[in-house]
């Protein structure tokens, strides 16, 4: 990290009419953005709105059309990603970029190994690891196989990579969506640190208004490809956030279910790779929100219920005795899950937006024949539905943005077409921009609603589990340590979930 001199330039990083279109969709329409050194500059907008995009051109990822970039007051040509990290740009992708059968130091030294004629100076990469980590405030020994580590542990060590090519700009694209609470915190105060000390330029992407009023200095707003607007973070409050980014949205949450259903999933010492003993009941028509810090076993809970994981113990559903062996028997007993990451678990990238939405229900859509104009149509409606942006049913799941592909995974069980019981979410929001998360809450109440039917859903987010659960179940440590009413807030769930 160099030490800011007085006569570098105030802007670290320039943007000037940066152009980018796929074919007649135009991601970006001229943008002219200044990132000024010592500043976290946050860039915020719905999905679709073209901050990926403009990220990859930044980190050399995607080649723009026209336009310039100007790093450290240089103008830089042909950006590659290696063009880009030797102007002094590092980014932090939101899906690592980490080999798990490689130790933490091998990640961070990968492709920049320190050699001597022996071959890798492999203590004196442990002993640099130790520094940056030390510098991030972690304890995590540099040995230690990635593939061994916590999600929250091997986001920190993304973070010590980026650092260790001491960039001038840093680039990070929801950094925290894998982070526990104090994590996230630490997280934080370490960004602000590199901005004020030590002179970064930090471009910070997010969906969380409340990290950007905490960490950010300067906010701009993307909508469509075009710069909304940009202003510094003391003249803004955070609804002015929401305005901005979703004019429409409404944060009321609606009524919670009265809690007087049959008793649709009974838990009884269920026991799942890393979770359990746990006792629990779901009742039709309610949204359960299961809160815990990271590694409290959330996942694996919902996994297991979902066929994913091996469980011991009974579970009960609908009054008949539940034992899953995969996804596919859970299904047949009307237990869907919408995993949290989407690229590895449930987005197909080469298939179209209308397969990955439709293809749990082929069968049944199917009756006799398959009616093309059945399909666009159920899928226009659930598109519309979920707020899906673009709402083409031929385009490949992998070229939505990252908040509309979550829309897609989650927009397979809101066709209204499956008779399912239970949709188990595990984080379904995440990167899910302020506007379509509320619209997506108000969808999972439609679906619990009734008799039929309930949703069992992860957060790692208090603020969703105020706004969408009925009641919550705390997890410490794999196990119950309580199940409260949301009401009890979020400062409430945060003290239980810390045992
Ligand atoms: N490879 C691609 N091919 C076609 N269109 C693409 C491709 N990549 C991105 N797009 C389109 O570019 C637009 C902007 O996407 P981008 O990922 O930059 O948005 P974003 O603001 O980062 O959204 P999110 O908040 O959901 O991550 C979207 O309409 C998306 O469908």
């Amino acid at each position: 990290m160099t030490a800011l001199s007085v006569t570098e330039p105030a802007a670290g990083l320039e943007v000037r009419a940066l152009r980018k279109a796929y074919d007649a969709n135009v991601v970006l329409e001229g943008i002219d953005l200044t990132f000024d050194r010592g500043q976290v500059h946050a860039l915020l907008g719905p999905n679709g709105a073209g901050k990926s995009t403009l990220l990859g051109c930044l980190s050399g990822a995607t080649t723009p059309d026209s336009g310039q970039i100007v790093v450290g007051g240089r103008s830089v040509d042909g950006f590659t990603p290696s063009s880009a990290l030797a102007a002094g740009t590092a980014t932090i992708y939101q899906h690592f970029q980490l080999i798990g059968s490689l130790s933490v130091a091998d990640n961070i030294f990968l492709g920049a190994e320190l050699t001597a004629v022996g071959g890798t100076r492999f203590r004196e990469q442990a002993v640099r690891t130790t520094e940056i980590l030390e510098s991030l405030g972690v304890d995590l020994d540099p040995n230690r196989l990635v593939e061994d580590l916590s999600v929250g542990e091997q986001q920190i060590v993304e973070i010590a990579r980026a650092l260790r090519s001491n960039p001038t700009v840093l680039i990070l694209d929801e950094p925290t969506a894998a982070l526990s609470e104090s994590e996230v915190s630490a997280l934080l105060d370490l960004v602000r640190r590199l901005a004020i000390e030590h002179g970064l330029t930090v471009i910070y992407v997010t969906h969380l208004l409340r990290e950007v009023m905490e960490v950010a200095d300067v906010v701009t707003v993307l909508r469509d490809g075009r710069v909304a607007w940009t202003r510094r973070i003391g003249e803004l409050v955070l609804s002015d956030l929401v305005q901005a980014i979703s004019p429409d949205a409404t944060l009321e949450r609606g009524e919670r279910a009265v809690r007087d259903g049959a008793v649709l999933l009974e838990l009884a010492g269920l026991r799942s790779t890393r979770t359990g003993p746990v006792d629990l009941q779901v009742r039709a028509g309610e949204i359960v929100g299961v809160f815990g810090l990271l590694g409290s076993g959330r996942t694996d809970l919902v996994e297991g219920l979902a066929g994913v994981r091996r469980t011991s113990g009974d579970c009960v559903l609908d009054g008949r005795p539940l034992r899953v062996h995969s996804p596919l028997t859970a299904q047949r007993r009307g237990v869907v899950l919408v995993a949290s990451d989407r690229k590895a678990q449930s987005l197909f990238g080469t298939m179209t937006a209308a397969e990955n939405m439709l293809m749990p229900h082929y069968r049944r859509l199917r009756r006799l024949w398959r009616s093309p104009r059945r399909e666009a149509a159920l899928f226009a409606r659930t598109a519309e539905a979920i707020g899906l942006h673009p709402p083409l049913a031929a385009q490949e799941g992998s070229a939505f943005s990252g908040g509309n592909a979550q829309k897609l995974v989650v927009g397979r069980w809101m066709t209204g077409l499956d008779d399912s019981r239970l949709l188990l979410l595990d984080e379904p929001t995440q990167g899910v921009d302020v506007g379509a998360r509320h619209e997506l809450y108000e969808l999972f109440r439609g679906y619990a609603a009734g008799e039929r039917r309930a949703v069992l859903f992860t957060s790692s987010d208090p603020e969703e589990i105020v706004a969408l659960a009925d009641r919550v179940v705390v997890l410490v440590d794999g196990t119950v340590a309580d199940i409260v009413s949301p009401d009890v807030g979020e400062e409430a769930l945060l003290t239980l979930a810390h045992g």
